[in-house]
């Protein structure tokens, strides 16, 4: 018996932002992905979409696209607005905007929606690495994850940071910010949509301790993430090139969606 594998992937993006833009440019030249669908909430800003993709306002317009993967980079609140369409009319969909599932409801809601339309919600890695070791070593019992965020002060800058920490001047780190990933993806969902993507890989949103810290000498968005638990020990380090469009996001969430989007059709899943 032969199975059948689509020729091509047929892909949504919502938002056409810094990611969804870096993402298109990245699979120009993929001839088994197709961008049949963007999905923005102004249409005015997105006139240079990919050709032959169609612009979609209303999330019920996904209805008859026949999509594989539905890609969000869009924001928390599109979550919510593109969440369940998507999983009604895709076979699954990412979610780059994390933030959204510190909302308890919401990601219930979303995985009732997948499981009666037989979709899947997949967290893509986002600036992280090693994510898969997390998530293999939580089916033993785990007894610590630390994730600390450390970004140059730029990338706080609009965030509820500028209350808690002089951004201007700084001249060493500065940990303005220690609690649970709740809280930081809560507080901060511009930045911290990593803090729940650890959490929900491990011991959850409660237990997992995030720290964020503005440093002028940082090199690029860093992340460091301790685990401990029955598996062993886990210990890593990422430092991260931003977007040259959207310094709060790092090159590498675009890399890994690119990634996860690649391995729902080629051959070889790496
Ligand atoms: N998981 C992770 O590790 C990471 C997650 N992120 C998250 O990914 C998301 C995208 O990031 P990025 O591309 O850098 O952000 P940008 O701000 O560059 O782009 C977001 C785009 O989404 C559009 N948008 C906003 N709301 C909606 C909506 N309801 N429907 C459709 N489009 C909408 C905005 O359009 P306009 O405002 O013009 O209407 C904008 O063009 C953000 O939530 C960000 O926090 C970012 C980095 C890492
Ligand atoms: O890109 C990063 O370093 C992480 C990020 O912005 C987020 O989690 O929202």
């Amino acid at each position: 018996m032969t199975r059948a594998r689509r020729q091509t992937l047929r892909l949504a993006l919502i938002g056409w932002g810094a990611i969804s833009r870096r993402i298109a440019a990245l699979l120009a030249g993929a001839s088994d992905i197709g961008i049949v669908a963007v999905g923005v909430r102004n249409a005015a800003g997105a006139a240079d979409i990919p050709a032959g993709a169609r612009l979609v306002t209303d999330p019920q317009a996904l209805a008859g696209l026949d999509l594989d993967l539905v890609v969000e980079a869009a924001g928390r609140e599109a979550v919510a607005l593109w969440g369940e369409a998507a999983l009604t009319h895709a076979a699954a969909v990412a979610v780059a905007s994390t933030s959204a599932f510190c909302d308890t409801a919401l990601l219930d809601r979303l995985l009732e929606t997948a499981q009666a339309h037989g979709s899947q919600l997949l967290i893509p890695p986002g600036a992280l690495a090693g994510i898969d070791g997390i998530a293999a070593a939580s089916l033993l019992p785990l007894d610590a994850v630390v994730h600390r965020i450390v970004k140059p002060p730029e990338a706080w800058r609009g965030t509820a940071a500028e209350g808690l920490v002089a951004l201007d001047g700084l001249t060493r780190p500065a940990t303005f910010f220690s609690g649970t990933a709740r809280e930081a993806a809560s507080r901060f969902p511009q930045n911290a949509n990593v803090a729940v993507i650890s959490a929900l890989a491990g011991i959850g949103l409660d237990r997992t301790r995030v720290e964020l810290v503005a440093d002028p000498a940082a090199g690029g968005n860093g992340h460091q993430l301790s685990v401990r638990g029955a598996f062993g020990k886990l210990d890593l380090a990422i430092e991260n090139r931003p977007l040259a469009t959207n310094p709060k996001s790092s090159e590498m969430t675009a890399l890994g969606l690119v990634r996860l989007i690649e391995n729902r059709i080629r051959p070889l899943v790496r």
